[in-house]
């Protein structure tokens, strides 16, 4: 593999959005050769439990627990404080939750990561779910504007908050590259190659999109996943990453 190769590799992370431990472990192995990291979101871990976080870690791959932590500050900072045992790398709440529940979670982490002498893992806030288009953003959530506006809001009330990055559409990634600057990390779903199906996505573009426009991260799930050969699909995906390099 060359070093671009390996670069964009670790940039890549695969939704493990299947209902069992072997099923993910089993992924998580076969696509380890082209991807840098493993999200276990909502479906894995209400359906296997917690502890598939930590059968993925002792498999020594990395973990993006994605569970969208959205309640009141100190309901969201308990949660992240028992999260944070699992040795997850990162995990994330809504930035819809505001500043001060972001704050909350973040001092819990990191409070429970001392405590426990284990490696901080990054806390990111989700901007505007990359399933919801302008329509449905005014029409159905009655927002007013453009969902450009509300995810730049969030993206830097959450770097106000002192957390790491943000959950947004490679789309708006540019921007909020220009606004939070080189650090803050832009973690983007909503990944389609040209050859996969958006299924329930809206504000979408190709892995090399995201990648030129400076997604630190991007998530891939059914494009690969749903593959019926996922180790040629994520192999696919890291060639466009790479520009075929
Ligand atoms: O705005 C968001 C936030 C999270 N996701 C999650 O990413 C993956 C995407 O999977 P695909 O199969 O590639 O659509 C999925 O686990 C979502 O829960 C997101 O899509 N958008």
């Amino acid at each position: 593999m060359t070093a671009k190769a390996e670069e964009a590799r670790k940039r890549l992370i695969v939704a493990l959005d299947v209902d069992t431990a072997e099923q993910a472990e089993s992924l998580a192995r076969q696509l380890s050769p082209w991807a840098g990291m493993f999200k276990v979101g909502m479906q894995l871990f209400y359906s296997a439990g917690p502890d598939v976080v930590k059968r993925l870690k002792d498999q020594g791959l990395k973990v993006f627990l994605d569970l969208k932590l959205h309640d009141i500050p100190n309901t969201v900072a308990q949660a992240a404080r028992a999260l944070t045992g699992l040795g997850a790398d990162i995990l994330n709440v809504h930035a819809a939750g505001g500043l001060s529940m972001m704050r909350a979670a973040g001092q819990a982490v990191a409070e429970r990561a001392a405590q426990l002498r284990i490696p901080a893992p990054m806390v990111i806030a989700v901007t505007v779910l990359t399933s919801i288009d302008q329509t449905v953003f005014n029409r159905e959530m009655g927002q007013p504007g453009e969902v450009q506006e509300r995810v730049m809001a969030w993206a830097r009330l959450t770097q106000e908050a002192g957390l790491a990055g943000v959950v947004a559409s490679p789309r708006e990634t540019g921007l909020i590259r220009e606004a939070c600057g080189p650090d803050f990390a832009v973690v983007t779903p909503g990944i389609r190659p040209a050859w996969s199906l958006s299924g329930d996505q809206r504000r979408v573009l190709s892995p090399a999109e995201a990648l030129a426009l400076g997604s630190s991260y991007l998530v891939v799930g059914r494009p690969i996943t749903a593959a019926a050969n996922p180790e040629e699909a994520a192999r696919k995906v890291l060639a466009e990453m790479t520009g075929g390099c």
